[in-house]
């Protein structure tokens, strides 16, 4: 095996996915950056959620909004719904894996909040279970998925807004998620501190 040959693919797979989805994803990663931007200066908060890889993701955006990104500026409000074992645990002890998101979204979430879904495959059903709350709460939706979008895809409303990556691995679709992540933090940043370029 050629080590370095299976490395150079990777990275040129990762690189071509990333170009790929520049393209389909710069128009509406424009627009959630306008939804989380009014979310905040509407005294909102974002609610984050997604498993395995995706909690991961979801736990980086928090922090990066609560303490900061690149620049210098007052922390954000947006909470990582996959942190607290105790809560995690006894919904899905007490009730079922499946609402360990949505009951949080029911305790916590406020018309004007929004909801940052994210699912690699777009069908988990703990992250659907979130949205069909968040809808019900009156929060907008931005969700990150790949393979085509799944059942989120559909889920999705009129003011949501999908992030798909066009990708079927989900490593591929997790790398852009985090580099779509970052976008949003640094568009919110500049949003709200007037920075033109
Ligand atoms: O990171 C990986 C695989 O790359 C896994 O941990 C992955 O996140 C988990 O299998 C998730 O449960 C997949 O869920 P989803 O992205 O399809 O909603
Ligand atoms: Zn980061």
């Amino acid at each position: 095996m050629d080590l370095i040959q299976r490395i150079s693919r990777q990275f040129e797979d990762s690189i071509r996915v990333k170009q790929d989805a520049l393209e389909l994803m710069a128009a509406p990663l424009a627009g959630a950056i306008e939804v989380m931007t009014a979310c905040l200066l509407g005294n909102g908060k974002i609610l984050a959620c997604g498993n395995g890889g995706s909690a991961a993701d979801a736990q980086h955006f928090a922090a990066e909004l609560l303490n900061r990104f690149e620049m210098e500026r007052p922390p954000l409000a947006a909470i990582a719904l996959t942190t607290d074992t105790s809560t995690l645990t006894s919904i899905a002890n007490d009730y079922d894996f499946a609402q360990v998101f949505s009951k949080q979204v029911a305790a916590l979430g406020q018309p004007g909040d929004v909801l940052l879904a994210i699912s690699t495959s777009g069908n988990s059903p703990n992250v659907m279970a979130a949205i069909e709350v968040a809808h019900e709460r009156e929060m907008r939706v931005v969700a990150l998925t790949g393979k085509g979008g799944g059942k989120i895809g559909e889920q999705l409303a009129d003011g949501d807004i999908h992030l798909c990556v066009p990708a079927d691995r989900t490593a591929r679709i997790q790398e852009v998620h985090l580099l779509a992540l970052h976008c949003l933090c640094d568009g919110i940043d500049c949003s709200l501190l007037g920075v033109e370029e």
